[in-house]
This record gives C-alpha cells, structure tokens and sequence, in this order.
C-alpha cells in the first residue's frame, strides 16, 4: 500500500504567548524563543530526512515567519509556500489580546477551560470597531464579511478548515508530495480531531505544543495508516503539558 507523509508543525512561540495572551486572528509575531523553536523543528526534520515538498500555512505572520526560518533551516526555500486564511487560529473573539491567567480568575476556571478547550462552546464575539478586529485587516478583504469570524468554537474551525484539507491540501498529498502545515494551537487541533476520527469530549484533552513537527502517514483516502507521532516525543509531552497549564 502507497502511503503518503503529512507534517503538521504549531508556529514558534509568539510574542504574546510568552507573555501569556490570547492570540487568536490578531496577527502576533514570533519571539526570539519562538525564532529558536522554528530552527529547532527545521533541524529535526533535517535530521530525520523530512523535506517538505509544499507547505501550507495560515495568513498570521507567526506561521509565516516559521515557515521561512524552518525552510532556510532545510535548505528548501524554493519551495511552495501556499497561505489560507482557513489554516488560522480559531478566532477568540472578545478574549483576544486577554492574559489567560486574568480571565481564569475573573470567569472561572470551569468557563475558562470550557472557551479554551471544549468542542462547541464559543468565546463571546469581539465588536468590529475593537482594535483586535480583523475586518478591517487587508488581508481578508476578498472574504464577504460575514464569513469573516467574530468568534469561533472548535467545531467553526473545523467546518472551515477540513473542506480545505480533503480539496486542496489533499489534492498534494495524494500526489506523492511531503506536505507541511504550519498553523495554531486550535487549527492543528481541528484537524488532528478530523483525521484521528477523536470523539467530541477527547479533544478536550489534546493539546498541541509549539514547534514539534507531528508525522502523518496517510492512505489515499488520507485516512491515517498508523496515529500520528511526534519526531521526539518526550519533549513534545512535556511541552503539551505546559500548554495544557497555561492560566492556571
Ligand atoms: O492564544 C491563542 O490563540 C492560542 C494559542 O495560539 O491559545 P490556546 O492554546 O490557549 O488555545
């Protein structure tokens, strides 16, 4: 059986992470941490021979700006880097630019977890004319406005971003390509839950640390042959735990 390589890698750490921020669609940048993080994951895949063919990433400069250092890493900056606003974060709607830690205390740890990390449940929406708001960002102006999120659950993200995984991104990995996604926190995963087939309720518990590349090997119908796996593993659980911590 012909199996097929997909990478998914989360972004560096980002300027707001380290200071403990929601980040959401606000377009943040990599911190020197999260520059080190990308050189890292490009060093690892080097080591282990994964070249990415293409890779897609979200419209947010941290995955940008991942993808250039990891690519320069490898020594592949010809490739194809394709941008799609559906890889981005979920959208945190009014929480964005928030400290984690401030709203745990003000909401509650319950509701907190529940707007972080539950399936369905969304944060409230952000206001248009907030400066968060990305309605007025240049970048998504060819989207109509009300496909533009004000917030989104799990479940939004899914619904916009896994019609682009089997359409577009899997068009490449069914050609043979090595594909690397370098998206979010939420984005990643949105579709670890779709390709995995993980119940509404586990994915509470998942959680996707930065910069440690996740190895897919994918049939044809991009169905996992074998569950994903981290490069190292270790590094990758402890660092999942951290996430998994954050406001606490
Ligand atoms: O701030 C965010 O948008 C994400 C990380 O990118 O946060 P969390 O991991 O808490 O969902």
């Amino acid at each position: 059986m012909v199996t097929h390589t997909l990478i998914l890698l989360r972004h560096g750490a980002s300027d707001w992470t380290c200071k403990n921020l929601f980040n959401g669609w606000v377009d943040t940048k990599l911190s020197d941490k999260g520059r080190e993080d990308a050189i890292k994951a490009g060093k690892l895949m080097l080591e282990h021979n994964l070249l990415p063919d293409v890779v897609y990433t979200s419209c947010l400069s941290r995955a940008i700006q991942t993808a250039n250092i990891l690519l320069e890493v490898v020594d592949r900056l010809s490739v194809n880097v394709r941008h799609s606003w559906r890889l981005n974060e979920r959208h945190y709607g009014a929480l964005q630019g928030q400290n984690r830690k401030e709203v745990a205390q003000e909401y509650g740890q319950e509701k907190y977890m529940l707007w972080r990390r539950s399936y369905d449940v969304a944060p409230p929406p952000i206001d248009d004319d907030c400066e968060f708001s990305p309605v007025h960002d240049a970048r998504y102006s060819g989207l109509p406005n009300d496909t533009i999120p004000r917030t989104e659950s799990l479940k939004d993200v899914e619904a916009r971003l896994v019609p682009y995984f089997n359409d577009v991104i899997g068009k490449d990995i069914k050609h043979g390509k090595v594909v690397l996604v370098i998206a979010h926190s939420n984005s990643l995963r949105a579709l670890v839950k779709h390709i995995d087939s993980i119940d509404d309720q586990d994915i509470v518990d998942v959680n996707i640390p930065n910069a440690m590349p996740l190895i897919y090997e994918l049939n044809d119908d991009l169905r996992p042959v074998k569950s994903g796996y981290y490069l190292d593993p270790e590094t990758a659980a402890e660092a999942a735990e951290v996430v998994a911590n954050q406001g606490n």
